[in-house]
């Protein structure tokens, strides 16, 4: 570490648009540097001849707070200064829009994932708890892909460290042939050994950052030793450790072709990703990554005056709000369904209004983009309809129809006045809802949802499951891709584990959240809740063992139910259920499959709940409340 006066560069100032414009040469595509998740970078000379690099965001992201982010690029980088950090030709650490400060020994917690899929520890994916060891963790995966290569990297997983290390280094040893030194041998290794610490799963036996710079610092040091030792024409000592620490090209793993097998590295994948978005599915669904903010014309979709819904919820009335979600309030309306204007409560048809807060309007263009675009070419009897939108001046408000139940999670739950939902309707909105996703996943459409989960299921009067909230939607691969590479975007608990250390996406990402659905259906517990005890948070992790085993299954059965359920219509769902949240996608059922069994438990029960069966005896409501009660000791007596 070098002192701190050292790398104090002039503050960061204030640039006016126009200037920035100019100096980029009005954002010209000559100018473009790169591309990042979001904006672009723009090269610009200064009056001085100084070249700096010009961040250009794109518009908000959904479900990210971008101008907290702006903020918190702007106010870390003015806080922290190190060489590694803004200026010279070492490596050095941009983006630090979702960066936070605070103290060493601090843990926080997030509720929604953000990251870059395989950099995130298991604590943050499992329980949302951010402490410094999230970096080391992070830094770990970067010295393992310098060392390893990226297709290296995912070695890892099939052999043990010391194999890993042996095959990274012979890999080395091979490629150096001449100019390998016993020291840089020896550094290959360490290096290796360090960073393999650093993704130790348990955060407690992962170095500091101060400890894994004091090692790195000896490596580097031994290495430069020896090489000034030794008079050496090809190239200059500094110019080889540098590259051994951080060029990628030079990375003998890499260029050997050790790892190649499976394909490009990350920009390829991001490539293909985009580029294969861009096509037609039968109903003309068209999203790509260039016009995934443009709303495609639709017969079926109407466009709303913003004084119409106004009048329609009543000048959005207190007594009108049906509820609030992640992007705005709900409102219940009165439309007459021809001519589409207001009417008295009471006449013409009720619809659900869906006012997007106006906080960060901008960020959510392409989730409401998605929203109309899928929602308004796709028709089937489990999903919900959506009747049209209005975009004016700064309102942003989509139509739906009414659904009188509200969403599946509020029964779950308790809020409000639901009533705990029986066996059997459980069993309807669990069909209801695979017959919706198997339907997206069909080869005519192949739609992967994304964000699946109870809040997005609506219930109708008869307990109809009828599916909404498409606005994170996308494409399912085409041709010979097998996923797509996305940023992780979703919700905490749903989300496959794949996805969120690859960003691999696939429609098995989608079956992953059925699995999860399943077991809150089974087990009426909400599926991430950081007020119950450490261990039984995560209800997946908690849950798969009781499932694993046909005795247990009735530990993790809702209370709610008084017991009365049929003990083997649960032992169905509890098999379903465990094949779905299966950590290997490929062994997760299609959700056509999924559909099957769910068709075969309604069709084997009698349409009134079979109570529940336990030893030949039959247990009564009050007797298996307690029985009930008794269960949910297991999991630390906690409801939610
Ligand atoms: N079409 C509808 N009919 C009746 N009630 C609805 C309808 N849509 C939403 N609601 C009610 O409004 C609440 C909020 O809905 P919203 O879709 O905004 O929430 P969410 O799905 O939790 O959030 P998000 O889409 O931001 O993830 C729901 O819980 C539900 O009770």
């Amino acid at each position: 570490m070098e002192n701190e006066s050292q790398h104090t560069s002039a503050m960061p100032r204030d640039f006016t648009f126009q200037l920035l414009k100019q100096i980029t040469n009005d954002f010209s595509e000559d100018n473009r540097i790169g591309v990042g998740g979001y904006g672009l970078v723009y090269k610009g000379t200064l009056d001085s001849g100084e070249v700096i690099a010009v961040k250009k965001l794109y518009y908000k992201h959904p479900g990210l707070d971008s101008d907290k982010q702006f903020q918190n690029e702007c106010t870390n980088l003015m806080r922290v200064r190190h060489q590694n950090i803004v200026r010279n030709m070492m490596p050095k650490i941009g983006d630090f829009g979702l960066s936070r400060l605070f103290d060493s020994t601090e843990t926080c917690s997030t509720k929604g994932i953000i990251g870059t899929p395989g950099y995130m520890p298991p604590e943050y994916i499992n329980r949302f708890h951010i402490t410094p060891k999230f970096d080391v963790f992070s830094l770990g995966v970067t010295i393992i892909k310098i060392m390893a290569g990226h297709q290296g990297y995912s070695k890892l997983a099939d052999m043990s460290s010391q194999e890993f290390i042996q095959l990274v280094h012979e890999k080395w040893e091979k490629a150096l042939q001449t100019t390998v030194l016993s020291h840089t041998s020896h550094g290959v290794k360490k290096c290796i050994e360090i960073a393999l610490r650093c993704v130790e799963a348990d955060r407690v036996k992962r170095p500091t950052i101060a400890e894994v710079v004091d090692e790195l610092s000896k490596i580097d040091t031994a290495i430069i030793d020896e090489l000034n030792e030794i008079d050496t024409a090809r190239s200059s000592p500094i110019e080889q450790v540098t590259n051994l620490r951080s060029n990628q090209a030079f990375n003998p793993c890499v260029n050997s072709g050790m790892f190649s097998k499976g394909g490009g590295k990350d920009g390829k994948m991001i490539s293909s990703c985009s580029s294969q978005a861009i096509r037609a599915s039968s109903d003309s669904v068209l999203l790509s990554v260039d016009i995934k903010c443009q709303i495609l014309p639709s017969a079926s979709v109407k466009i709303f005056s913003y004084d119409n819904l106004r009048l329609a919820t009543r000048k959005f009335r207190a007594n009108t709000l049906l509820g609030e979600g992640g992007f705005g309030r709900v409102y219940k309306g009165w439309i007459d369904e021809n001519t589409l204007s207001p009417c008295k409560p009471g006449t013409g048809i009720i619809v659900a209004v869906k006012r997007l807060s106006q906080e960060s309007l901008q960020g959510h263009q392409e989730w409401l983009a998605a929203e109309v675009n899928y929602l308004g070419h796709l028709s089937h009897p489990n999903l919900v309809k959506l009747f049209g939108y209005c975009l004016e001046d700064e309102h942003q408000l989509l139509v739906y129809e009414f659904i009188p139940r509200g969403s599946l999670d509020n029964h779950l739950y308790r809020r409000g006045p639901c009533q705990p939902l029986s066996w059997n309707l459980r069993m309807k909105v669990a069909l209801g809802a695979a017959k919706a996703l198997a339907y997206l996943h069909c080869a005519e459409t192949n739609i992967i949802f994304r964000d699946f989960g109870s809040s997005h299921i609506l219930l109708d009067r008869d307990y109809t499951a009828k599916l909404a909230g498409f606005g994170l939607a996308v494409n399912g691969p085409v041709g010979e891709e097998s996923h797509l590479t996305t940023r992780v975007v979703g919700t905490h608990g749903y989300a496959a584990p794949e996805y969120i250390a690859t960003g691999h996406l696939t429609q098995k990402c989608d079956i992953y959240c059925f699995g999860v659905l399943l077991l809150e259906m089974l087990s009426g517990l909400r599926v991430l809740d950081p007020n119950r005890p450490a261990g039984e948070q995560h209800l997946v992790d908690c849950a798969r063992p009781y499932l694993e085993h046909k005795h247990k299954i009735r530990c993790v059965i809702d209370a709610n139910l008084g017991g009365i359920y049929s003990f083997s219509a649960a032992q169905k769902i509890a098999a379903l259920a465990l094949e779905c949240v299966c950590l290997d996608p490929k062994k997760r059922p299609t959700m056509d499959a999924a559909v099957s069994v769910l068709e075969g438990v309604q069709e084997d029960e009698e349409p009134e709940a079979a109570e529940h069966q336990e030893s030949g005896k039959k247990v009564t409501a009050s007797a298996s409340r307690k029985n009930g009660k008794s269960r949910w000791n297991i999991f630390g007596g906690g409801r939610s």
